[in-house]
């Protein structure tokens, strides 16, 4: 029996915009070579996404009434002078485990914490590090642990 399209909903952060753009591409490249189908909502920065990612599952439903199989987040957090740093980044971190080991979702995360902008462009580089790339990837490697382990219930 020919299994239902894998689902995506990527959710980016949008405080480094032209770094969003790269890791963005890189996470579609990945979802399209592998065949599925995807949606993206854009937030202002990382500590958004935990949130918006726990709202699309409560609803649980795109448009045509279908839900996501998982979850791509998608973000820069660089550091500044203040102790804001440690709050975005510990606190986005820990709001996507908290989503995928609570409500057993499928994430991949692909949040950047780092120290400047040159260690963003390393990791955010399809060329390089293709972090949006890796994180779209583990996501579906999550959705297909997860098919097999529950039997294909999303
Ligand atoms: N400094 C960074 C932020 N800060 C903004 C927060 O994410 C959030 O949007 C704000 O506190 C309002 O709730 N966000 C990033 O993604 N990256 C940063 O470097
Ligand atoms: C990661 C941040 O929130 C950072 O951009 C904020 O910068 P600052 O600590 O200088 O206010």
């Amino acid at each position: 029996m020919q299994e239902d399209p894998v689902r995506i909903l990527i959710v980016e952060g949008r405080f480094y915009s032209d770094l969003s753009d790269e890791l963005l591409n890189g996470a579609v490249q990945a979802i399209q070579a592998f065949g599925a189908e995807h949606d993206v909502i854009s937030v202002p920065g990382a500590l958004e996404i935990p949130a918006v990612i726990a709202l699309a599952d409560e609803g649980g439903h795109r448009p045509a009434g279908v839900r996501y199989d998982g979850y791509v987040a998608l973000g820069v957090v660089i550091r500044g002078e203040t102790h804001h740093f440690e709050i975005v980044s510990n606190e986005s971190a820990r709001g996507l485990m908290d989503l995928a080991i609570g409500k057993r979702l499928a994430i991949g995360n692909g949040i950047l914490t780092v120290e400047d902008e040159d260690q963003a462009w390393a990791r955010a580089r399809i060329s390089e590090g293709d972090k949006g790339g890796g994180a779209a990837r583990a996501a579906l490697e999550m959705v297909s642990i997860k098919r097999q382990l529950l039997g294909g219930a999303r």
